[in-house]
């Protein structure tokens, strides 16, 4: 039996400007434009490969392992729509095998927790429709391939890319100018880090599907912010993050993560993402900008409690001054830095101490399970690392 495979990888994306609420439910349309920052696939990716025989009977999807229903509409959108432009490619040539009519199977790793408010629907939709792209030998561009990726979760489409990022809400009823475009690579801007605080990894309660709903029928801040806070925010944060302004684009990124959490408790009945935790941390931060007398780290928190914070790798001696001697107890400082260098942290929190006029939560590190210390990334990219068995087209 004659079995042909294909592998990508894809990122995951944190939001700067939050997407939140849709025009079109079916079509993951959104209401306002958003931006976000890839993350570094060191850290953070979804590996996904996929095969197509004849003689496969059904389309079946594993993911870490354990076979996933493709039944949600999302993914059969997805299908659908990559099955048909592989169909046209067909119809134009005789020759090609008919991979529209075959069955997929599709096998898919993430190297992070799923469904932990980590973005994983976002790498996972976006690797499913590059690596079937990939497959059926596909001519779109990524900014076509978003589109489809939309359909499975709209963060998605940002996943196609690397660097910064933006999704262009579009105007058309049918979506077709509703997708992911660049901003500025990650070459253009290198130099931004980024630490997730991990605060739980418990699935989250209210789905942002559901949540983003009941803020759109229920918020009357929503309103505001769609028309008038928003459009401005997303020409002045592409303006920032193509100047490199880190004090511009790290101020929009707060102010923006704070209308989106004042939205969604303004929905009624009113919708909390953050918890305790994810405040003390927005004080700190705070309060860590006022001690040097300028904006060097941001967070922003999507729909749930972890904070991401964004930093220039210049600043983080300082900024881990604080974090790290906070959180020191916490898992994943060790993978990323020597000894030494988490010594040499905590020695110049020494330098600091006198001057600090804040209160220190020096029990914060107990809302805190792990943190992730990463930076910008590039989009998918292409691999020969293979989930399936080229003789059986299983999971290896
Ligand atoms: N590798 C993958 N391939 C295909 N689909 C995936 C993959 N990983 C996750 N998903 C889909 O994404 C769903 C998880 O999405 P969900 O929105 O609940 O969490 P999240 O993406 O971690 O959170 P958020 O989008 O709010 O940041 C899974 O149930 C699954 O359907
Ligand atoms: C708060 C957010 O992370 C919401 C992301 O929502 P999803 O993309 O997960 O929603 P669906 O389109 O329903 O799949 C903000 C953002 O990523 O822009």
């Amino acid at each position: 039996m004659s079995i042909h495979i294909a592998s990508t990888t894809a990122p995951v994306n944190i939001a700067t400007l939050k997407y939140w609420g849709k025009r079109d439910a079916d079509l993951n349309l959104p209401t306002n434009s958003s931006i976000s920052v890839t993350l570094s696939q060191d850290d953070l990716r979804t590996l996904t490969s996929v095969a197509t025989s004849e003689s496969f009977n059904k389309d079946t999807l594993w993911i870490n392992g354990k076979e996933e229903s493709l039944d949600s509409k999302r993914t059969q959108d997805c299908l659908k729509d990559l099955r048909s432009l592989r169909e046209e490619m067909e119809v134009n040539d005789k020759s090609l095998p008919r991979f529209s009519q075959w069955k997929l199977h599709i096998v898919s790793e993430n190297n992070f927790p799923t469904a932990a408010g980590l973005a994983s629907s976002a790498a996972g939709f976006a690797a499913l429709v590059v690596a079937i792209a990939k497959l059926y030998q596909l001519p779109q561009s990524m900014s076509e391939l978003s589109k489809i990726a939309r359909k499975g979760s709209g963060s998605a489409c940002r996943s196609l890319f690397g660097g910064y990022v933006a999704w262009e809400m579009g105007q058309l009823a049918n979506g077709e100018d509703s997708m992911a475009v660049p901003v500025a690579s990650m070459d253009e801007w290198p130099e931004m880090k980024a630490a997730i605080l991990v605060v739980s990894d418990v699935k989250k309660d209210t789905p942002s599907t559901q949540g983003m709903q009941l803020t759109v029928h229920t918020s009357d801040l929503f309103k505001e912010r769609i028309n008038n806070v928003v459009p401005r925010r997303f020409e002045e944060m592409k303006t920032a993050i193509r100047n490199k302004n880190f004090k511009e684009f790290a101020e929009l990124t707060m102010k923006d993560s704070n209308s989106f959490h004042a939205t969604c408790l303004d929905s009624y009945p009113p919708i909390f993402y953050m918890n305790d935790t994810s405040k003390k941390i927005i004080r700190l931060i705070h309060s860590i900008n006022e001690f040097f007398g300028e904006v060097i780290v941001a967070y922003t928190f999507d729909a749930g409690p972890n904070a991401v914070l964004y930093y220039l790798e210049k600043d983080e001696a300082k900024i881990f001054a604080f974090i790290y001697t906070l959180l020191k107890k916490v898992e994943g400082w060790a993978n990323k830095y020597t000894e030494p260098e988490l010594q040499s942290f905590e020695k110049l929190f020494v330098e600091y101490k006198d001057k600090i006029t804040f209160q220190m939560d020096s029990e914060l590190y107990e809302g805190i399970n792990r943190v992730i210390l990463t930076k910008v990334g590039s989009g998918p990219q292409s691999t020969n690392e293979c989930l399936i068995d080229e003789s059986t087209g299983s999971p290896k």
